[in-house]
């Protein structure tokens, strides 16, 4: 359903959570405690009606974004207003009320549901706790949402455990439409569900959404699950928003270069992509020490190369890759290509030939590299790596291979009607760079 009204159903500022890490009560008292930034300022609007989702690998801060909302976990900073009211300033009493507005719908069906309850009491327990149904009525209303949800009255009397995933995640929406809240958030939904049943439980979610108007927050680590329901969606990348916009235009050019990663690793061929699978090199870096600049320029395959530099796109990857991993490498080891059938082979001894013949397997580096002062750099920082100066190669190597990605920390720039991407490239900053898209 498109968006039907302008003033926002839920509207979020600068929403942040940083988690303690670090250990115990010795660590805190020795300033040891680290933050986990989980998720770091981030701005949304759902408006009624509308379906908004969320994407973003394992660890973007998705199940943070979706708890901090409802106030299951304290934010560390910023609003959420409800119809206008502050979550964040509401006391508990408050809050709970509160909670029948606005539910959530959990990942896993099985986990979320007790065994000890029969399918009646857990869809009738919100009607008992915000008092809304007793007796007979209560009755009633749990086998009209048995059956609004796609099951039946007699299923009432069975246990969880009764029940296939896609039967269970259908007696939690149950549970979630019992208190007929304005908006659900749904973590997750149909992640837990056989392929072939995910499609029955986004279609009854749509169905819902129309006959009660509910305005739905969709979490999912995979496009393809909110590119049918989802009206706007919304990427997310170490707690920060990498691009937001109308669905249809997420799925098409300008991307981020994050959100064109994903898109080109839904498994189903989709209509809207026409390129090659784009693989991201790492995983997602820890959120206790996110990278520097643009969170995602440790892993981007489109990293903005510094002003005269003009080089192949992978070479430049690469020798970036190459970079950062001397910043946190103290060993030969950590540079060097594994060698089959070696074992505690001592890397100190390799010729200088070897070396970098091992140092360009692990990093894919062609020899020579294409360009030539890039080549004559790598050639200086090797020397250094030979003679087990580290620091001097790491500095040879930042000195030269810095890109403005590393430094600057993106804004959401405008590039449609309500389409926002938080990426250097569509900085006027930036014209002309090689790897700029659309
Ligand atoms: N209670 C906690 N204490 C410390 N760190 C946490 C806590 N909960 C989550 N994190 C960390 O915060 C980051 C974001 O976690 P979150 O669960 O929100 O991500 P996600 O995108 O939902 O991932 P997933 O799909 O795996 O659930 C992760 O690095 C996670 O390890």
């Amino acid at each position: 359903m498109a968006r039907t009204a302008d003033s926002p159903v839920l509207e979020v500022e600068d929403l942040t959570k940083y988690y303690e890490s670090g250990g115990g009560l010795v660590d805190t008292l020795l300033g040891r405690s680290q933050e986990v930034k989980a998720l770091d300022g981030v701005d949304l609007e759902l408006y009624p009606g509308e379906t908004l989702g969320i994407v973003g690998e394992s660890g973007c801060g998705k199940t943070t974004l979706a708890r901090s909302l409802l106030q299951l976990i304290e934010p560390t900073a910023g609003t959420v207003r409800y119809e206008g009211e502050d979550l964040t300033a509401a006391s508990d009493d408050r809050l709970r009320a509160l909670r029948k507005d606005i539910q959530y719908i959990f990942q896993d069906p099985f986990a979320s549901l007790n065994p000890r309850l029969t399918v009646g009491d857990i869809v009738g327990e919100p009607l008992d706790i915000h008092d809304i149904a007793e007796g007979e009525a209560r009755a009633e209303r749990v086998s009209d949402l048995l059956e609004t949800v796609g099951l039946n009255q007699r299923h009432a009397h069975r246990y969880p455990h009764e029940f296939s995933g896609g039967q269970r995640q259908r007696i939690g929406i149950a549970r979630a439409l019992a208190v007929d809240p304005e908006v659900i958030v749904c973590d997750e939904p149909v992640s837990a569900l056989d392929v072939s049943v995910q499609a029955q439980i986004l279609n009854l979610l749509a169905d819902l959404q129309s006959e009660f108007g509910l305005s739905y927050i969709v979490i999912a680590h995979d496009l393809s699950v909110v590119e049918h329901i989802a009206d706007r969606v919304g990427v997310l990348y170490l707690g920060e928003f990498a691009e937001i916009g109308p669905t249809e235009d997420v799925f098409q050019p300008p991307y981020h270069p994050y959100a064109e990663a994903l898109l080109s690793a839904i498994p189903e061929p989709d209509p809207g992509w026409e390129g090659d699978r784009i693989f991201l090199s790492g995983d997602v870096p820890s959120p206790l020490n996110p990278p520097s600049g643009c969170r995602f320029h440790t892993r981007c395959p489109k990293v903005i190369q510094p002003e005269g530099t003009d080089m192949a796109q992978s070479e430049w990857r690469s020798l970036m890759d190459l970079t950062q991993r001397l910043r946190s490498a103290d060993s030969l080891k950590a540079v060097t290509a594994v060698q089959e059938g070696v074992e505690n082979e001592d890397l100190g001894q390799l010729s200088r030939s070897a070396l970098d013949t091992r140092v360009r397997a692990e990093f894919g580096l062609p020899d020579p590299i294409g360009d030539r002062e890039a080549e004559e750099v790598f050639g200086t920082a090797l020397d250094h790596l030979h003679d087990g100066a580290f620091e001097a190669a790491r500095t040879v190597m930042s000195d030269a291979f810095e890109s403005p990605c590393e430094r600057t920390d993106p804004a959401l720039f405008d590039v449609g009607d309500d389409h926002r991407i938080a990426c250097l490239l569509y900085d006027d900053a930036y014209p002309d760079t090689p790897t700029r898209t659309g």
